[in-house]
């Protein structure tokens, strides 16, 4: 498939889309008339500079900032209320920026209050703490330990493994990468990125860290100012010329 064709719409249902979206802060737009769309079975990463709408992005799509207007629309439908309890159970997960982490518990802990939140039934956590435990097997190494005692690394794991926890079919990630070497970052992407392509899971990545981010993305879209200004394939913005023309 040429890249181009990679780039059009195909007949898929989208996974998530907004129409006309305004996001702001004390009445103060920061996402106007904004027009998204995530795929099935893609990994979109979302770059863009410093105070563009990113994250604002992710945390209206889950619920946590509330829209001014606009429609956002799951599986092609259009949800009324968006809240994080519902979208979880629709299937939508969050790995939140700063991995959001309570230091005092032990992973052991801070996953049992996962299952609990996500609404996993009792007689299932067992086998979905099993699950993760595959995707993820690293965690059992430091699973007694306190969340605030461990690397940066381990705590971002810690994070995606709790949002596995509903095993999601559509995963947000707000700059996963922040604190992490380069090396480390794609250790604990790589089997982010094989679950995906076992499953069909949907991901929508916003990152800092474009050259990283785009070794693991399928499409691309850059924001600038609260607008999408590009979307591309990552191949198309491996040139670091090129993304500096956007940056
Ligand atoms: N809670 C908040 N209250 C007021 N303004 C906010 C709040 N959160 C974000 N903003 C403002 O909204 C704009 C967009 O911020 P946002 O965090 O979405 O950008 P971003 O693209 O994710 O940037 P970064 O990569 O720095 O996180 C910025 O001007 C920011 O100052």
């Amino acid at each position: 498939m040429s890249a181009q064709a990679n780039l059009q719409q195909t007949n898929q249902p989208l996974v998530l889309e907004t129409r006309g979206l305004v996001v702001g802060y004390g009445g103060r737009p920061v996402l106007r008339d904004f027009n998204f769309n995530l795929r099935p079975a893609e990994v979109l990463c979302l770059i863009g500079h410093n105070g563009a709408g990113k994250s604002t992005l992710l945390k209206t799509l889950f619920g946590l900032v509330p829209r001014q207007g606009g429609e956002i629309l799951l599986d092609g439908s259009q949800l009324g209320t968006v809240e994080p309890r519902g979208l979880t159970a629709a299937g939508v997960s969050l790995v939140p920026e700063g991995r959001g982490i309570f230091p005092g518990l032990t992973v052991a802990e801070t996953m049992k209050m996962g299952l609990w939140s996500a609404g996993v039934p009792v007689q299932e956590r067992s086998a979905r703490l099993d699950w993760v435990m595959s995707v993820l097997p690293a965690l059992k190494q430091f699973y007694e330990r306190r969340a605030g005692n461990l690397s940066g690394g381990q705590q971002q794991m810690v994070s995606i493994g709790r949002a596995l926890l509903s095993q999601p079919r559509c995963l947000l990630m707000d700059e996963p990468s922040i604190g992490l070497a380069p090396k480390l970052f794609q250790d604990l992407l790589q089997p982010i990125r094989q679950l995906q392509r076992d499953t069909g899971m949907s991901i929508l990545l916003v990152e800092q860290n474009v050259k990283e981010a785009l070794k693991i993305s399928d499409r691309v879209v850059v924001m600038k100012s609260g607008a999408i200004i590009r979307e591309a394939l990552p191949e198309e913005l491996n040139d670091n010329a090129k993304l500096m023309e956007l940056y």
